[in-house]
């Protein structure tokens, strides 16, 4: 599978994609000097849930990757925001039943995108790319187990067209 750009429109049913566009409800604050790109992700921790942020430090992948497996975080979303400028792929699937390879959709995020899984979204963990790349990771810290993960029937080789 070739990854499709990303784009909020695409995304929608995964999700949200975290950027300063001028598709996102946008106003000038700070007296002109600064503009807010405002409440641009459904943060979710649940009911018995805290929101934390950390940073994950990502090796780059090698092209084509193979995806084997995908995993879900049942009880709170996920948010990746790149601080290390740098492009990486998405590996998402709709939330509900585990994922067959024809269910995959792929997407090739730019350095100034960041993406919110929705609660129980299928994907794949961090897929950095070109180099070691650094993500705000904005999720859920809580009692439960909230990580599902699930082996593919078949392996999904992945790429990009640059
Ligand atoms: N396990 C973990 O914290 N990371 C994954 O959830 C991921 O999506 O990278
Ligand atoms: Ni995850």
């Amino acid at each position: 599978m070739v990854a499709e750009p990303l784009t909020r429109e695409a995304f929608a049913p995964f999700g949200e994609v975290i950027e300063a566009s001028d598709a996102a409800h946008h106003f000038t604050i700070n007296g002109g000097n600064t503009e807010r790109y405002h409440d641009l992700a459904k943060i979710d921790a649940g009911p018995d849930g805290r929101v934390i942020v950390s940073i994950f430090r990502g090796q780059p992948r090698a092209l084509p990757f193979p995806v084997e497996m995908m995993e879900r975080h049942p009880l709170g979303s996920q948010a990746f925001v790149p601080t290390s400028g740098g492009p990486y792929l998405v590996v998402v699937a709709p939330a509900g039943d585990p994922p067959g390879a024809e269910d995959l959709r792929v997407f090739l995020a730019r350095g100034d995108q960041g993406v919110n899984y929705g609660r129980g979204v299928w994907h794949h963990p961090l897929l950095a790319l070109d180099g070691v790349s650094d993500f705000l990771v904005i999720d859920r810290k809580g009692e439960g187990p909230n990580c599902d993960e699930v082996t593919l029937a078949e392996t999904v080789l992945i790429d990009v067209n640059r």
